[in-house]
């Protein structure tokens, strides 16, 4: 379990922000999510009345006026919109974010499950949702929360990530007896930490731990996190690259609310899944006969249903119903996929496409 620390994010209890206070802004808010929610609707057959919500609004309260990519959300640059992650600046989930939206604005949140809820409730447009790591392999709870929250997969970014050791000014190596991080950073920082003989602490992220040891002036403590995270807290970097593995890499997962209209002019991936008896094999052969190339398949045990019974007429043989994440390249404008998801959904008791969205070629 991870220790709490303290940190300026939207946290379940200051969200959804109360209305009492900073009431202009507060209105100015849910004035625009009004507009632009209407203005989305009639935009599908009209552009007159985007442009009309858009002057009204600058003429009257002397602000920029909405544009087209306002609506969308969609602007290149990222600029104007709002992308929430786990943790306080200098998280590598904010690199992730930056990396994808490059002007958007970031907003911290407490945990991944206050940013799933700030995108839904429009506090946010984006949120960030690391997946999978070169290094550990996935992150479970994070797929489980794809399934419970109704967001869609629009972008992924694979982020290389280099941890430091960060500790207060004057603190040598020699002086360690405990290092802070975010579970994943710690795994994958395993060899230096066992050589450093100290105790590792799980806390909920890399920033966090790098404010925790800055703001309490610990001289027995360093944190491993970002460079970044050193220059915002001022602390030393007392070793850099720790990682086991130098091609660290972790693939972050972009959510809407709202699924994005996939071409076929670039390599696009879905992602989907599904349960049953069998079903690993069937799903494997439908992708398989249409050429297409299922670049990861994850296996959940189904949390409503995690007891132990027999399979078929076997006393002795007893099974857990499992859950398939399934990631596949190719463009929901595809046919080839189309059918092939047509196939599934013959044999499956379940199934959900939760977003098609352009691979990260990019890698920084
Ligand atoms: O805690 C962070 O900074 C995160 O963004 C989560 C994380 C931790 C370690 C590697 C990648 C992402």
């Amino acid at each position: 379990m991870a220790t709490k620390l303290p940190g300026a994010s939207i946290t379940s209890s200051s969200y959804p922000p109360s209305t009492n206070k900073s009431s202009s802004s507060c209105k100015t808010k849910s004035i625009t999510t009004r507009i632009s929610i209407q203005s989305r609707r009639i935009s599908k057959t009209s552009c007159c009345i985007e442009i009309d919500a858009a002057s009204a609004i600058s003429r009257s309260q002397n602000k920029r006026p909405l544009t087209s990519t306002n609506l969308t959300g969609s602007s290149k640059d990222g600029a104007g919109i709002r992308v929430a992650y786990q943790g306080i600046s200098g998280a590598y989930s904010e690199s992730a974010a930056e990396k994808a939206y490059p002007n958007c604005d970031t907003v911290p949140c407490e945990q991944f499950d206050i940013a799933f809820q700030a995108v839904e409730n429009w506090i946010a447009d984006r949120a960030v949702l690391p997946v999978e790591n070169s290094l550990g392999g996935s992150i479970h709870r994070n797929y489980d929360l794809l399934l419970r929250h109704r967001l869609h997969i629009v972008g992924e970014v694979q982020l290389s990530v280099r941890h430091c050791l960060l500790a207060n000014h004057g603190v040598k190596l020699e002086d360690l007896a405990r290092v802070l991080s975010h579970p994943q950073a710690l795994a994958q920082c395993e060899h230096k930490l066992t050589s450093l003989r100290v105790v590792r602490e799980a806390v909920d992220d890399t920033a966090g731990a790098a404010q925790f040891v800055a703001l309490h002036k610990l001289k027995d403590t360093a944190a491993v996190a970002s460079i970044s995270a050193a220059r915002i807290y001022d602390l030393d970097v007392l070793a850099q690259d720790i990682q086991d593995d130098s091609d660290n890499i972790t693939r972050f997962l972009m959510l809407a609310r709202d699924p994005i209209i996939p071409g076929t002019d670039r390599p696009f991936k879905f992602f989907s899944l599904d349960e049953g008896p069998g079903m690993l094999y069937k799903a494997l052969a439908v992708f398989s006969m249409r050429d297409i190339n299922l670049t990861k398949i994850e296996s959940r045990p189904q949390r409503k249903r995690p007891l132990l019974r027999p399979v078929g007429n076997s006393d002795g043989l007893k099974h857990f119903d499992y859950l398939f994440y399934c990631d596949f390249e190719a463009s929901m404008a595809d046919h080839n996929a189309q059918n092939a998801l047509k196939h599934l959904k013959e044999f499956a008791t379940f199934l959900r496409v939760l977003g098609s969205y352009p691979v990260d070629i990019n890698l920084i």
